[in-house]
């Protein structure tokens, strides 16, 4: 049995001072069965520890750079945030991948290098608009994530969330149909299980995200292939992510 994952991603929202507020205003009731992350920015992570620290609920990071130390000025490793508590590590963000370029190959180094340090990458995959109209949808995300996969045992392909994001839903206020995204959310399956098997295809979570809020987050969890969701703009209240999380 998948547990469902409800992420949110702060991207560059939110300084010290205002993380403290949300977290003092953020009071859920554990649920069985869902597991609650947040992912804020960097300067926010040791914030997220001191209030999550004894809760329920994880925090993460939204990048990290694949090398472990050295001379790379302005990185993050994964050994530093494992040192600061973080279970997951959001990885191939489409805002990543479109400004500043990485590549499928980049991204993969970044999952691997997450999972050598004992957290879980969080995959995203996701077409463009005119990527979707070409009809290249399962092109493009099959080509990312068989790039992801193809320095992976079987054993940690199972572990990772994947994300699915259309690029052209994040941030525009229309979400894909659930119907939709569930079709993509399949393939997604397909393609782990013809990469790593039946068992690592079973078990990977598969996450919608794109303009996801407290009306549809249902709708899309109803789905069979749908694990959880990654949220942005909708994490950023404490009140409409305590929505979120209650409905899931
Ligand atoms: O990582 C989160 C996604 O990019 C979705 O963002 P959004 O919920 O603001 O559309």
């Amino acid at each position: 049995m998948r547990k469902t994952l409800i992420a949110g991603n702060w991207k560059m929202n939110l300084t010290v001072t205002e993380a403290e507020k949300f977290f003092k205003a953020f009071k859920i009731q554990k649920k069985e069965g869902t597991e609650l992350l947040f992912c804020p920015p960097f300067t926010d992570i040791p914030i997220a520890r001191f209030f999550l620290d004894r809760s329920s609920i994880r925090w993460g990071a939204q990048n990290v750079y694949p090398e472990e130390k050295g001379a790379f000025t302005g990185e993050i490793s994964a050994p530093m945030l494992k040192d600061l508590g973080c279970s997951y590590v959001i990885c191939g963000h489409s805002e990543r991948r479109q400004i500043l370029g990485e590549s499928d190959e980049f991204v993969a180094r970044k999952v691997k290098a997450v999972l050598e340090n004992d957290m879980i990458p969080i995959l995203c995959v996701g077409e463009t608009e005119e990527e979707r109209k070409e009809g290249q949808t399962e092109e493009r995300i099959g080509s990312e994530i068989r790039t992801a996969l193809f320095a992976l045992s079987k054993e940690e392909t199972a572990k990772m969330v994947i994300a699915y994001e259309p690029i052209w839903a994040i941030g525009s206020g229309q979400a894909a149909t659930p119907k939709d995204a569930e079709e993509i959310a399949s393939f997604i399956r397909k393609t782990v299980k013809e990469a790593a098997g039946k068992k690592a295809a079973d078990e990977v979570r598969i996450l919608y995200g794109g303009s996801v809020n407290g009306d549809n987050i249902s709708h899309f969890l109803k789905q069979k292939n749908i694990d959880g969701a990654l949220i942005g703009g909708a994490s950023l209240k404490p009140d409409t992510m305590i929505d979120i999380y209650n409905k899931a």
